[in-house]
């Protein structure tokens, strides 16, 4: 019976062993965490000591209160308000026993014990205050042996929500069976008991609190509310549980699963039933010559496929599965017929191909997961202006005479002129007369923008591929492009890049839409306003209009904090983050720094699972693993196209330089193949921002309208973007050509709305997990300071720096006449030290004192320290 769906899941990969199911799933280690913060004492020696105080309190917390479950009773007189409760920590014997205090008391952990648990259980929160025990003991672990149990942040806000939800549920129930303040539910759930029962009643409190447990299932684990769907007939193969029940997977080691095909009767051999059947075996395959007779004896138990040797194990010769003709004529043909089939189907498990699995269980299908996933519709874009182009002949009339009438004014003839109509700006296109030189046309510029009066007139000269001359002017009155426009279009719908982006429409009108997997990384600039946002999010709307959650993952890196945030909701579909991360959009630059790294191990781990699949790059990749030829049993995953969003580039480079540089350079560098594209945007498109490394690797770019040549000229190499006149007009550089484009325009009330769309849907349990990264931080370098092997001179070099503010090594040098080697050394001490920043390249290190006397009390401060 053929069966459809994955029958395992990629994404939640587990190691089922091998196909015999012999291996067991090992465990991954607890990851370390190192970004625990210490408090000011750099080795963390502090945290420990918090560490173990959380650890103890816990255990103190939990004898303290298991005592009191036994020992409330003997110790209320003591631990009582109205005898004194916590004062009578500080009464001696004699007096305790003249007020009739019973003491000492049987707590185990005596007078503090009774009166702390008594206090916790008691007065406050009941058996729930055991929650407490739970959750130091977590902190105390984590900051101990820096191991995370659970993320803190959770513990604490999942333990909040328990102690106040057991108190009162415990004594919503009490409240059957005692009308009495107890230390089972506490105070607090007594109280609030009464209060929630006096306002709405007991039914309301029972309807209350499952509401809340309900409420808190949902937020916790996303559970979905599902009529019970009819289950499929569960054939499975070893290591492929189906696609519906991830609940049970197969763990191996158990028995082979069952064939439903299969047929399960056992043989009869006539004249022999009785006596089999009494035996309760049923026949083998396997009988010798010898055993034909009438010594014929079963020799495996067990059902009739379990043969105890393969059929096609050549020095077996009965193995055929035709009884001999000669000796056995009686044995009916019935019994080869069946067995052979059950034998291969056995057989055929250890050998089975990746065309076998297809056929079995289908292609893999990624998107199964989240099979009822709806792609936006249309209707959540607005149509703005009339995406119609109206030709106003006057105005083109106009520009036409005033081009022809400056160009004659400098004695430039020209044959024929043709004017092409874009959304803003039209091109008029000129063949000028033999002999005129072209450079003489370029160099007109100003003056035909003078004479037409207009901005943003751009000259190509040529036209590269046409023999023309090609004069932009804008028009008067531009005309919108909307996405909804763009992607409403027949190009869009029917397109077949793997991550088509629609740009918006060319000065021909043309829709023009690129492919981001083949730029395969994309550079944005442009001055503050000029659309640069709207071209992000147009990017990002049409990706989402073609991808479904399981083919693409973004990681968005927002700086500002404000522009990528409507993407949020949007997380558990197609957002990717690192796992400790609570949000998925990073705004924090060090964050940001860990990001890029993880990125980079991910890119790492993908090139090996390439290299072990023999392809080239991910769309092989992908198709051998959708064809089952690549196995998860093996470490292999369905692999989604990463895209990475950086709005505001200018300021990660400002603030982290070389952190942020060096994995951006290598993703651009190696990413391709792999599917993990990136999209960098910056309002400032200047040398230091856009390094030669990085525009290496960035050979497509978009320039919006820039201020100046330069700034056109760093992100183009070429002037052009300081012509444009904003409001989305751009170039795109894609190596060789220079297109000029009208960028399609969607408002944030439409990502808004797309988003809604999307994140109403159901989405995975979290957003796309990175591989972790544990940053190496600045505790290392300040873990490297070793104070005994201080140079003689380093007092002397940081006095030096700190009076010059350089950080260099060669002012060291020439001032303090050291060898270059020594003056490095110093310099790197002088960094572990923290008295000068880290390494910047070619400019000096910054220094972080500033001035003598700060550096006498460092100084100082330090040599107490030794
Ligand atoms: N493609 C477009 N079509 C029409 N108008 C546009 C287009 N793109 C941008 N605009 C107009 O320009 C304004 C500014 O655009 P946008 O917010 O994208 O600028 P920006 O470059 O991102 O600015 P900043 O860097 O300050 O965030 C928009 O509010 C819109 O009115």
């Amino acid at each position: 019976m053929p069966v459809k769906g994955n029958q395992f899941k990629s994404n939640n990969f587990k190691d089922t062993g091998s196909a015999k199911g012999s291996v067991k799933a090992e465990k991954p280690s607890r990851p370390k965490v190192e970004s625990v913060p210490s408090f000011g004492l750099k080795d963390g020696r502090i945290i420990k000591v918090g560490g173990l105080f959380f650890l103890v309190l816990s255990g103190y917390f939990l004898i303290a209160f298991t005592s009191y479950l036994f020992t409330w009773q003997e110790d209320q007189s003591y631990v009582l308000k109205a005898n004194g409760g916590w004062h009578n920590l500080f009464k001696g014997q004699q007096e305790l026993i003249d007020n009739g205090i019973k003491s000492p008391v049987d707590n185990w952990l005596g007078k503090f014990g009774a009166l702390l648990s008594n206090q916790f259980m008691f007065e406050w929160f009941g058996v729930a205050s055991f929650i407490f025990v739970v959750v130091f003991f977590i902190i105390g672990y984590r900051f101990l042996f820096k191991v995370r149990l659970f993320p803190i942040s959770k513990t604490i806000a999942y333990a909040l929500f328990g102690i106040v939800f057991f108190s009162i549920a415990i004594g919503f129930v009490h409240g059957f069976i005692v009308d009495y303040p107890h230390f089972l539910e506490g105070q607090f759930g007594f109280w609030s008991n009464r209060l929630i029962d006096a306002q709405i009643g007991r039914a309301g409190a029972a309807g209350l609190l499952v509401f809340a447990a309900l409420t808190f299932l949902i937020i916790v684990y996303n559970i979905d509310f599902k009529l019970p769907e009819k289950k499929r007939p569960a054939t499975t193969l070893p290591g492929f549980d189906d696609a519906d029940d991830i609940s049970e997977p197969y763990m191996g080691g158990g028995n082979v699963p069952i064939m439903p095909e299969m047929p399960f009767t056992p043989v009869e051999w006539p004249g022999r039933k009785s006596k089999l059947s009494q035996e309760g075996v049923l026949a083998s395959t396997r009988y010798a010559e010898n055993e034909v007779s009438e010594e014929l004896e079963p020799v495996a138990k067990g059902p009739i496929f379990n043969v105890e040797k393969p059929i096609n194990e050549p020095e077996h010769k009965p193995v055929t599965l035709m009884p001999e003709p000669s000796t056995e004529t009686e044995i009916p043909l019935m019994v080869s017929d069946t067995r052979p089939n059950d034998v291969l189907s056995i057989e055929k498990e250890d050998l089975v191909t990746a065309d076998d699995l297809v056929a079995q269980f289908g292609a893999f299908d990624p998107r199964l997961d989240l099979s009822s996933y709806k792609f936006p519709v249309l209707e959540l874009l607005e149509n703005y202006g009339s995406n119609k182009i109206a030709v106003n002949t006057e105005e083109l009339e106009a520009n036409k005479n005033k081009i022809v009438e400056t160009l004659n004014h400098y004695n430039i003839e020209i044959d024929k002129i043709k004017a092409t109509i874009g959304p803003t700006v039209t091109l008029y296109e000129i063949i000028p007369a033999p002999g005129v030189r072209i450079s003489k046309i370029k160099n007109l510029e100003d003056d035909i923008a003078l004479s037409l009066a207009a901005l943003g007139i751009r000259i190509i000269a040529p036209m590269p591929g046409k023999g023309t001359i090609g004069i932009e002017v804008p028009n008067q009155h531009p005309e919108m492009v909307s996405m909804r426009s763009v992607l409403a279009s027949e190009k869009f719908q029917a397109t077949t890049m793997d991550l088509p982006i629609a740009l918006g429409k060319t000065i021909s009108n043309e829709i023009f839409i690129a492919d981001l997997a083949k730029m395969p990384h994309l550079l944005m600039a442009g001055a503050t306003g000029q659309g640069k946002s709207v071209g992000i999010n147009a990017i990002l709307v049409s990706l989402l209009y073609k991808k479904h959650p399981a083919e693409l993952k973004f990681v968005l890196v927002d700086p500002k904090k404000v522009e990528l945030t409507l993407f949020r909701k949007i997380e558990r579909h197609f957002l990717a983050k690192l796992p400790d991360e609570a949000d998925a959009i990073i705004t924090d630059t060090k964050k940001v720094i860990n990001t890029l790294n993880s990125l980079c191990i991910e890119m790492d781990q993908r090139y090996d699972l390439l290299k072990d699949a023999q392809v080239r790059n991910l769309k092989e990749y992908n198709a051998k693993f959708i064809n089952r030829k690549l196995l998860p049993t093996e470490g292999h995953r369905f692999l989604p196209f990463i895209v990475l969003i950086v709005d505001e580039f200018a300021d990660l480079m400002m603030t982290a330089g070389k952190e942020v540089e060096i994995p951006i350079a290598r993703l651009a560098q190696l990413a391709r193949a792999i599917g993990i594209h990136l999209i960098i945007a910056t309002q400032r498109p200047s040398v230091n921002i856009i390094t030669g490394t990085i525009k290496a690797n960035f050979p497509a770019r978009i320039a919006f309208r820039v201020q100046s040549k330069i700034d056109s000229r760093t992100i183009l190499d070429s002037g052009g973007a300081d012509q444009l006149i904003g409001r989305g007009d751009m170039l795109l550089s894609t190596g060789n050509d220079l297109i000029r484009l009208q960028c399609a325009f969607v408002d944030t009330p439409e990502v808004d709305k797309i988003s809604d769309f999307i994140g109403a849907q159901r989405g995975y349990a979290t957003a796309h997990l990175l591989p972790e990264y544990v940053g190496e931080g600045g505790e290392a370098s300040a873990k490297d300071f070793d104070s005994e092997n201080r140079d003689p001179m380093f007092e002397e070099a940081a006095r030096l720096i700190v009076m010059h503010q350089q950080g260099s090594t060669s002012l060291i040098q020439r001032k303090l006449k050291l060898g270059y080697n020594r003056a490095g050394r110093i310099i790197d001490q002088l960094e572990a030290a923290g008295i000068v920043g880290p390494f910047e390249g070619s400019k000096a290190r910054e220094v972080l004192i500033p001035d003598d006397y700060s550096l006498e009390q460092f100084l100082s401060n330090m040599d107490a320290k030794d």
